[in-house]
């Protein structure tokens, strides 16, 4: 892997990017973003709020690609925009891994990691293994388990990305499944990248604020953008904004496949959805349902069946749907379609647990008012004779919306409510739990404060009876708590759930 600087300044010129070119005729070893990170003989881009201090002292550098001069004595590219620039070099640095990969890519306010992990599992099954995964949770590039990573964005930075496809490519992976967020639209972090399928599951108004978008139409056109890079696209008929969506997708394909839930009101009635599905059971810890193709499209002619999810939650037959279209359009057969749902399980997401005496429990992610809404709804639903207790916190220092959100979904659809820490960061988390109970309008509905989160979760499950629902919203598996700009270690929802489970089996519970 060597860029010579022709080929750079070919890449940048072909891509409109160059502004000016240093007359020299090198090659570079490396390329780099980051000044922690060069080696002997390195590209530098100085993107994003770089610092010219940062390369202090800082041997390696051999060539700088900058959208202004910052007064360094190597040769310099001067190009409009840093951040395309990186994706294009990256690309060509890694010799173009996309294009060695079936890629699926999934987007929407929720379901991505969900959706992603379901097309991944029933991929790996279809492919013998040889399915790559690119998620919020992990970064999968092999079968081994030296090939796992934790994430740190949903989408990575371009050089990130076209590094791991590369790694996947070179221990053989043939397919990947991967997330694509907004932001990597906004920080054209997958600039330039194409995909074989581009999945829209849902949109509702998030990530809008400081450092994320302006408005929720900037929003919307940045996840629009994955339809604009996609050679066949799904979207779900069910989602608000659904029309406006199709419109879009319309302009660039001759064909939109479309899903829906069976006797789903019609957004557009001259336009019927492609593929629908119903529940047949939804159940504590699984969901069954059948998936019907409308079409008779041969490219999905392994799709209709009666399936079960490892998983429950009805919105999650709407993932599953999304990904059994997606890997079908890869040409998974539907054994591996049955066999990746049958056994897919995520981190973090919808998991259940039998409590002894006091009920069941689920850990979930959900953390913002579409997805807090969702698993309430379908909680309420699996409790009648019971009620449903809910253990959540909101971040401090950003999403400051959440609270009201949070106090509206609970006023509606929670019987009890544990306030506690989630994230404070550098507010104090009695505080948001107080905005969280003043905005609560149920008067029927108890609210309790315990800012500490494994004792929160504890109490919550002392209070159940056996037929309640425990449910802790918001961290799913995450390993730690933000705490006054330190990731203060933290055992997870999970582990503190196991353990009361483990100590009701032994008789052994107390608070
Ligand atoms: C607002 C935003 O998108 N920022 C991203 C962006 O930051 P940036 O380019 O300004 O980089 P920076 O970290 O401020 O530093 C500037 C440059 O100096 C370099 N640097 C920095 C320090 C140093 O000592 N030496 C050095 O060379 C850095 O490598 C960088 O190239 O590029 C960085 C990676 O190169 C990202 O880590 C960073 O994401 C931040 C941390 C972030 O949290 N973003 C969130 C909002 C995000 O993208 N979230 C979405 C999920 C949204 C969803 O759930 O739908 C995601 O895809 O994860
Ligand atoms: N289709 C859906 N509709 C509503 N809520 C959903 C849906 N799918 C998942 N959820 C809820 O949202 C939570 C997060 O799901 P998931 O991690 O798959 O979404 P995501 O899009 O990756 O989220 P994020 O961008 O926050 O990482 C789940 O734990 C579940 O509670």
């Amino acid at each position: 892997m060597k860029l010579s600087a022709k080929q750079v300044t070919a890449l940048l010129e072909d891509q409109d990017l160059l502004t000016q070119a240093p007359a020299c005729d090198q090659s570079f070893d490396f390329l780099h973003y980051d000044s922690r990170q060069v080696q002997e003989n390195t590209l530098f881009v100085a993107k994003g709020a770089f610092k010219k201090a940062y390369l202090d002292g800082v041997s390696g550098v051999s060539g700088i690609v900058a959208s202004e001069d910052l007064g360094f004595d190597q040769p310099l590219w001067l190009v409009t925009d840093t951040q395309k620039a990186l994706a294009v070099l990256s690309a060509a640095f890694f010799d173009y891994p996309d294009r060695k990969l079936w890629i699926g890519a999934f987007t929407g306010t929720k379901g991505k990691t969900t959706a992603a992990y379901f097309a991944y599992t029933i991929l790996k099954a279809a492919t013998d293994g040889h399915t790559a995964l690119f998620s919020t949770v992990d970064r999968i590039v092999g079968p081994k388990p030296e090939d796992k990573k934790k994430s740190d964005l949903t989408t990575p930075e371009s050089y990130e990305l076209y590094k791991d496809m590369a790694r996947a490519v070179g221990k053989g992976m043939t397919h990947l499944v991967m997330e694509v967020s907004s932001q990597a639209y906004l920080k054209n972090r997958v600039y330039g990248l194409r995909y074989d399928v581009g999945a829209f599951l849902n949109i509702s108004p998030d990530h809008i604020g400081p450092n994320e978008h302006p408005t929720f139409a900037d929003y919307l056109a940045h996840k629009e953008m994955l339809l604009d890079h996609s050679d066949q696209v799904i979207l779900n008929a069910g989602m608000d904004h659904y029309e406006e969506i199709y419109q879009h997708a319309k302009e660039k394909h001759e064909q939109v496949l479309t899903f829906n839930r069976e006797k789903a009101a019609s957004q557009l009635p001259d336009q019927a959805p492609t593929v629908l599905f119903h529940s047949d059971k939804t159940e504590l810890h699984d969901s069954y349902f059948t998936v019907t193709d409308q079409a008779g499209l041969s490219s999905l002619s392994e799709l209709s069946g009666s399936y079960r999810l490892n998983l429950p939650g009805d919105f999650n037959e709407e993932n599953a749907t999304a990904a059994l279209m997606m890997t079908a359009l890869a040409g998974a057969k539907q054994k591996a379609m049955k066999q990746g749902l049958d056994e897919v399980t995520i981190p973090g997401r919808m998991l259940s647990l039998a409590l002894p005496e006091h009920g069941v429990a689920f850990v979930d992610y959900a953390h913002n008012y579409a997805s807090l809404n969702a698993l309430l709804a379908f909680a309420k639903k699996q409790s009648p004779e019971g009620q449903v207790i809910v253990v959540l916190g909101a971040p401090g220092n950003k999403g400051v919306s959440r609270r009201l959100d949070f106090a509206k979904v609970l006023s509606k659809q929670a019987d009890q409510v544990f306030l506690t820490a989630d994230d404070p960061a550098f507010e104090k988390p009695e505080d948001i739990c107080q905005t969280i109970a003043q905005a609560i309008t149920n008067p029927d509905l108890t609210i309790h404060y315990q800012m500490d989160r494994i004792k929160a979760i504890r109490e919550a499950v002392l209070t159940a009876g056996p037929h309640d629902l425990v449910v802790v919203a918001g961290k799913g598996e995450d390993p730690y708590q933000k705490v006054n700009g330190v990731d203060t270690p933290y055992i997870g929802d999970f582990a503190v759930v196991k353990n009361c489970q483990k100590e009701l089996e032994e008789g052994s519970f107390t608070v």
